[in-house]
């Protein structure tokens, strides 16, 4: 007989799960990679392949807990390090950017971002105990909470949700909670649409290329992007988090040529991606709490991210690997293009090395 725990899993798996129209398409864009993988894989010797992937590392620090373990040997990822905004900044760079029905496409995902950042700083409030300024506002905030969907079948921001996020964002209570974020894992995007309200919610927003660069969406298997540079065609796959633990999809990559190995500094808590410096800062989860190894002083930003640099090159070097750290902010295209360009350097050097190029 199944025991209650494996009936309730079992039941589970039963029960339809909330699938977006965004997510359905990047389940049918990754089962449709995962065929045309098997096809490239026969003539693919003149492409560079690259394999992004998540951070892997501090996942396994326990909630809150500052603990001596620092590295973890199951292939979990904390999600949202930058591996889609990269992909995205690669098309942008070498790929003449998103056209403006590619763009329209992430709309709902913008919207559905300022709705969960909304929901997140209420909440926020509650943990800094801070009430709102103007007590009509409650209602906005039963609204926004009790949401689950904000966009018509129009695509459109639905209009009290509008009304509601928009009287939210006027409330000095509101404000002060979203501008100490870092004390709850706020992700620093929210606040870039929180302060573009005025234009997202209006009538037939369609979303910028920054906005693009700033939204979460959701994606399940793998995303790609290829491009050409200097006579080679490159070809750089994400694994999203999620489908790290699924070992199918690393036999397609033996002939990968590089991997880019994107890591969140902030992940050393386990929080989501927001600026390292204001947290190391301000916020008293000094690295030493977490790493107690670190013997560096608080609120120095450059000596954290030198040490958390070290444990992967240590790593790296005991597995007869090297490891080219670089530090950049992913949604920042001059950043990246600097960056990607000295990537792509290493990758054709350590590769091509005693191949004549033509
Ligand atoms: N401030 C800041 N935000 C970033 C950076 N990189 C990504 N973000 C933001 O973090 C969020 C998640 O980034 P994604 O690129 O979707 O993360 P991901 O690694 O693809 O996440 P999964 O698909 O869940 O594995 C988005 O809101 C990005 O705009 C960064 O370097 N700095
Ligand atoms: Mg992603």
């Amino acid at each position: 007989m199944r025991s209650p725990e494996a009936c309730l899993r079992a039941l589970l798996a039963y029960v339809p799960s909330r699938v977006s129209e965004e997510e359905k398409r990047a389940s049918n864009r990754s089962a449709k990679l995962d065929r045309e993988l098997q096809a490239q894989a026969r003539n693919d010797t003149h492409v560079v392949k690259m394999l992004m992937l998540a951070n892997m590392v501090f996942a396994c620090l326990s909630f809150g807990q500052p603990t001596s373990r620092s590295f973890c040997s199951k292939p979990l990822g904390t999600p949202e390090s930058g591996k889609s905004t990269l992909l995205k900044q690669m098309k942008i760079i070498h790929n003449c950017g998103f056209t403006k029905e590619e763009l329209a496409t992430f709309k709902p995902a913008v919207l559905d971002n300022l709705l969960t950042s909304m929901k997140f700083v209420l909440h926020g409030m509650g943990k800094l105990h801070i009430s709102l300024a103007n007590k009509k506002n409650k209602a906005h905030a039963r609204v926004v909470l009790s949401c689950e969907r904000c966009v018509g079948d129009d695509q459109e921001l639905l209009p009290f949700m509008a009304c509601s996020i928009y009287r939210l964002w006027g409330d000095a209570g509101v404000r002060a909670a979203a501008s100490r974020g870092h004390e709850y894992q706020l992700n620093d995007s929210a606040l870039y649409f929180f302060e573009n309200l005025n234009r997202i919610i209006g009538l037939h927003y369609i979303p910028t290329q920054e906005d693009v660069l700033r939204v979460r969406v959701r994606t399940s298997g793998i995303t790609e992007t290829q491009f050409s540079l200097s006579h080679l065609q490159y070809r750089v796959y994400d694994v999203g988090a999620h489908q790290l633990s699924q070992k199918k999809w690393f036999s397609h990559f033996d002939d990968v040529k590089a991997v880019i190995f994107v890591v969140a500094l902030t992940g050393y808590d386990l929080n989501l991606v927001q600026d390292p410096s204001l947290k190391i800062m301000h916020s008293g989860r000094h690295l030493r709490l977490y790493h107690p190894e670190f013997k560096g002083p608080d609120c120095d930003v450059n000596a954290a991210a030198q040490h958390l640099t070290s444990l992967f090159v240590d790593r790296s070097t005991a597995s007869g690997k090297t490891v080219y750290p670089h530090f950049t902010n992913a949604t920042h295209t001059s950043a990246i293009r600097q960056v990607l360009s000295k990537v792509m350097d290493t990758v054709v050097r350590q590769n091509f090395e005693d191949v004549p190029l033509l």
